[in-house]
């Protein structure tokens, strides 16, 4: 095997390069030609063969014979729009790394590139081989392949380049340097403020979580900056590369803990060659279902406010979350079956259209023999006819009544029309409630499933409010789904992102409604701010696996969690400033002074409410006109000033981060470690309890 010098790889690179330019240039020529093509065909069709196409003319023939011409042309032009944003996105960085395996270079990058010759240039990092790369190592190693098996291989060589600018600025051999200089590099990186692609170092014992099998359900836990929510990434592409054929960006679902991810999926997918990906919140699930529509749901965030101030939601909050709860559901369930089912009458404006006693009736004595969620829909078909005959029957009453009186005047299809617009106005309602399933009282069924007298009256007052909590959804949602079999069939894979969030019954309605889907699950039960407590989470299948590494803060801010949380992180990280713990009466004048000082490129600050966010704002704005104030719905986070109320700021990271009035966190020390885990060089608290 033969070692390259700095200076012969200098000259590949140089070459690659070129070969690159010269590339995309063709795939430029190539598309101009394509989509010149495209438009003569397009052309051809509308001049030749006629738009309204004529069977007895003949060009039907004509025109399907064309077909296999124009996918051919398009699926041509996609190829070549592929190629060319790849080589576009490479030039600069065609690659990152090379392992010499069995006497072959192989170098790596963000995408597969071939020569006319087909030979490969270079390995998209998610090719088999390229698995041998994040090894970390050296000597005889295996790689598994797509059908499970593994190949044995030897790897005498790995290198780490540094390129920028297609230029080649320093290059590592791993077993030369003790610990992984590039993997420091981009720690201390803090000029990027986005969340970085972190591909070319991506760890051991990450890269055997992002190459699990999709049919895999996996459960990752591991400590703030072990790189989880940069893993999910990794993963989509790793899953969408690896199974190119069958799965597409909308069959990957990422569910985080709020609506802002969406900024990052949008930063790193792109480079990382994939796109689309769908982003949603637990929250957002309700909308799927229109019978909730109208009903008043807390959010997340009120929820964490209410919970930390009052004492009183404890208790409710921990039973509705609590496995016990959740297991006494299914026993209710089941006992719906023969027994305990609630509709609701239907009354239109003109009388009574179903009487609850008839739907109970119908539901265990005409239908009995099927399973619920078949009974339901049976009896919404017969509704629905139902509504249709009561319309038909409405219309011709209310039609001769028109015709009779001598008020009205028109044309007989006139007074129909009104006649039967009367009807569908009478049994709007009615309409409206069979359709969306609202004559099943699933309020009802609910308040009854709660076994304990103190929580079921406490949320009897809730229904009857509409003010329904943050522990309401998810056995609302656990009960419509079973029982009237909804699920989703376009989802193939699910990534929860922040998992200790949740409790079992909110996880496991996200798991039967993405019934196909296979989940890769990730968080850190040291990270749980909700005030309530909570069972562990039951992830029966999953194959469990811990992070360990650190990699986000400085040696010194995983020094000060581990103060908080005994021996919850290993740092891998660099050294870097003390913690400041300041006491001060003017906190607004000390954040002032670090703004001003221009030191820091970006500063979070995180006040404890939404108030004090605003009134931060407020003070500040003029003077900082980059300033953002984090509103709950916004996308944006990629902010060089940001002010933001402690609950949005989950999962993110900031170079600098000034926690005002801290010592409002002493009643949770669970969210001054996530609070305290943002900072990736400085954090500063002001006013800490001592
Ligand atoms: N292998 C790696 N190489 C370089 N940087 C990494 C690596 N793994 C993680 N990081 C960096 O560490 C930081 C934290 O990563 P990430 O946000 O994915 O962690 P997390 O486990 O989701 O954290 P949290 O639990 O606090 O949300 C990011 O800046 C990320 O780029």
């Amino acid at each position: 095997m033969k070692i390259l010098s700095f200076e012969e790889e200098a000259r590949h690179l140089a070459f690659i390069v070129d070969f690159l330019k010269v590339f995309n240039a063709d795939l430029k020529d190539r598309q101009s030609t394509t989509t010149q093509g495209i438009l003569e065909t397009r052309q051809d069709i509308n001049e030749n063969i006629s738009n309204v196409v004529d069977f007895a003319d003949g060009n039907v023939m004509e025109f399907v014979q064309m077909l296999p011409e124009i996918r051919r042309t398009e699926m041509n032009y996609n190829y070549i729009e592929t190629m060319r944003e790849r080589t576009e996105r490479m030039i600069p960085k065609p690659y990152f790394g090379k392992i010499t395996v069995d006497g072959e270079p192989i170098y790596i990058g963000t995408g597969t590139i071939k020569n006319r010759d087909n030979d490969i240039l270079i390995y998209d990092w998610r090719t088999p081989v390229a698995s041998l790369f994040y090894e970390n190592t050296t000597g005889d190693l295996s790689y598994r392949i797509p059908d499970g098996s593994r190949i044995d291989a030897t790897v005498e060589q790995r290198r780490q380049f540094i390129i920028e600018d297609s230029r080649l600025l320093n290059m590592f051999d791993s077993d030369v340097y003790i610990g992984d200089e590039i993997l420091q590099r981009m720690i201390t990186d803090s000029s990027q403020s986005k969340l970085k692609n972190i591909v070319s170092t991506i760890q051991q014992e990450q890269n055997d979580v992002i190459r699990l099998p999709l049919s895999q359900d996996t459960l990752v836990y591991g400590p703030p900056g072990s790189g989880k929510t940069s893993l999910a990434m990794q993963r989509i592409a790793f899953l969408l590369y690896q199974h190119k054929e069958t799965l597409n960006p909308e069959n990957i679902l990422l569910i985080s803990p709020n609506e802002v991810f969406n900024d990052y999926l949008s930063d790193v997918l792109p480079e990382l060659g994939e796109n689309h990906v769908r982003n949603t919140t637990f929250f957002r699930l309700i909308s799927h279902f229109p019978y909730f529509k109208g009903r008043h749901f807390e959010h997340v965030y009120d929820n964490i406010k209410r919970l930390r101030q009052d004492d009183e939601g404890h208790d409710i909050y921990e039973f509705k979350n609590s496995l016990e709860y959740f297991q006494s559901l299914h026993g209710f369930m089941k006992h719906l079956e023969t027994d305990g089912i609630e509709f609701r009458t239907l009354q239109g404006e003109n009388g009574l259209f179903a009487t609850r006693e008839e739907l109970v009736h119908t539901f265990y004595n005409e239908l009995g023999g099927h399973p619920i969620s078949r009974r339901l829909s049976k009896m919404q078909e017969r509704l629905l006819s139902r509504y249709t005959e009561e319309v038909k029957r409405l219309t011709n009453e209310r039609y001769r009544e028109l015709r009779d009186s001598n008020k009205y005047i028109g044309e007989a299809h006139e007074l129909k029309k009104e006649a039967h617009d009367f009807a569908k106005k009478q049994l709007k309602t009615v309409h409206r409630q069979v359709a969306l399933f609202r004559f099943v009282h699933f309020e009802k069924l609910y308040v009854n499933s709660i076994y304990d007298r103190k929580f079921r009256n406490m949320t009897v007052r809730s229904v009857k409010e509409n003010d329904f909590k943050y522990e309401d959804i998810a056995p609302l949602l656990y009960m419509y789904i079973h029982l009237l079999g909804r699920h989703d069939r376009q989802i193939q894979h699910v990534l929860i992102d922040e998992v200790q969030d949740y409790s079992n019954i909110q996880y496991y309605v996200m798991r039967h409604y993405y019934r196909k889907a296979t989940f890769t699950s990730l968080g850190d039960p040291n990270q749980q701010i909700h005030p309530g407590r909570k069972d562990a989470l039951v992830a029966k299948n999953h194959v469990q696996k811990r992070l360990e590494r650190s990699y986000r803060s400085t040696n010194q801010i995983n020094a000060f969690l581990n103060s908080i949380i005994p021996d919850s992180i290993q740092s891998a990280s660099v050294d870097g400033d003390e913690v400041q713990k300041v006491q001060t009466e003017d906190e607004l004048g000390y954040v002032r002074d670090i703004l001003r000082s221009g030191e820091y490129p970006q500063v979070a600050i995180i006040t404890p409410s939404r108030e004090a966010a605003d009134h931060y704002y407020a003070q500040l704005e003029d003077e900082f006109p980059q300033m953002k104030n984090l509103g709950e719905t916004d996308t944006l986070y990629n902010q060089s000033f940001i002010i933001l109320p402690y609950y949005l700021s989950k999962g993110f990271e900031y170079n600098t981060v000034i926690l005002t009035d801290a010592q409002s966190y002493s009643d949770s020390k669970h969210i001054l470690y996530v609070l305290a885990s943002r900072a990736t060089r400085h954090l500063h608290l002001l006013n800490p309890t001592e």
